[in-house]
């Protein structure tokens, strides 16, 4: 049986934010830059209150400045996109998020095309997905990035590995495929239309779950060996009637079958917050001029 490793992802996290609270630092006392960071909620959905609470508390730990908008949900949608158009104007605003999900009466394509690409720190404007499809820099979204950031650092080298991408969003499973192309790795975004999905899991050596269906891959759709992402945050209920956090993947099964594994919670999760610190770093400098 195979000794599986776990990827822990929110330690790794955690070096990330001190090395970038130090070029934060560096960047103030050296150019008197202070990367900002504003953050656009609307409504009150509990999770996303959630995840922007702690984006506003780490950016200012990390010593950004965090500028916080919370909108109610009957916000229209042209009163939003006032909103992003005041903040690309802003000097003081180096990078714009617009928390998802927005109410369903708002068009999201609409909200984020609005956004600067320069101050689109969540990468997910389509200036930015272009730029990464061609291999230019631009700004790369945060939960892939740190899926690959771990796998740079857990499963190398990356070059000729076979990737398998289970999921096609634009926001995780459509840039990670992209960034393990730019990696060299033969990859393949596998879907729920996929014929023979566990076929194809079996063939990958780093398996990358972003489908948003709780423990979905189980332990023998995988390679013996393989790196194991899981992207997955599904809230279900176990048989006693409590709540819990699941990944995509069956964690359990996975353990003695993987060669490494990221939990859920603890693994891509934390990932997430710290790449959009990096890339609000990269945005004041890119914006400023200043080479980093
Ligand atoms: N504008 C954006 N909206 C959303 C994004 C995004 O990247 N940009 N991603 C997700 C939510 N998200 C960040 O916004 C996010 C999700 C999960 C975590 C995290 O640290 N998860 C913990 C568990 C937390 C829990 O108990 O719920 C973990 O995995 O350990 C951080 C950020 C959708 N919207």
């Amino acid at each position: 049986m195979m000794d599986t490793r776990w990827i822990d992802g929110k330690a790794f996290a955690a070096r990330m934010r001190a090395e970038i609270a130090a070029e934060a630092a560096d960047l103030r006392a050296r150019h008197g830059l202070e990367p900002g960071l504003a953050v656009v909620l609307v409504g009150d959905d509990p999770a996303s209150r959630i995840y922007v609470r702690n984006k506003v508390q780490q950016t200012t730990e990390a010593g950004m400045r965090s500028l916080e908008h919370r909108l109610p949900a009957e916000t229209t949608e042209a009163e939003l996109v006032a909103l992003v158009e005041a903040l690309n104007r802003d000097r003081a605003v180096h990078g714009i998020l617009v928390q998802l999900p927005l109410p369903r009466h708002i068009d999201s394509a609409r909200i984020l095309a609005t956004i600067a690409p320069e101050k689109d720190v969540d990468g997910f404007h389509v200036v930015n997905a272009g730029r990464l499809a061609v291999g230019l820099d631009g700004l790369v979204p945060c939960t892939p990035l740190g899926c690959l950031l771990l796998l740079k650092a857990f499963a190398p080298p990356l070059a000729g590995a076979r990737a398998v991408v289970v999921g096609r969003s634009n926001i995780v499973g459509k840039p990670m495929a992209q960034l393990l192309l730019r990696e060299s790795c033969t990859v393949t975004i596998a879907h729920s239309r996929t014929r023979d999905l566990p076929e194809e899991c079996r063939r990958a050596d780093i398996l990358v779950a972003a489908v948003g269906q709780p423990e979905l891959v189980r332990g023998d759709w995988l390679k013996p060996g393989a790196i194991v992402i899981d992207v997955g945050i599904n809230r279900v209920t176990d048989a006693e009637g409590k709540a819990r956090i699941v990944g995509d993947v069956a964690f359990k099964e996975a353990l003695g079958v993987a060669g490494a594994i990221t939990p859920v919670p603890g693994g891509v999760g934390p990932m997430t917050i710290a790449c959009l610190l990096r890339n609000t770093l990269t945005a004041a400098r890119r914006q400023a001029g200043i080479a980093g």
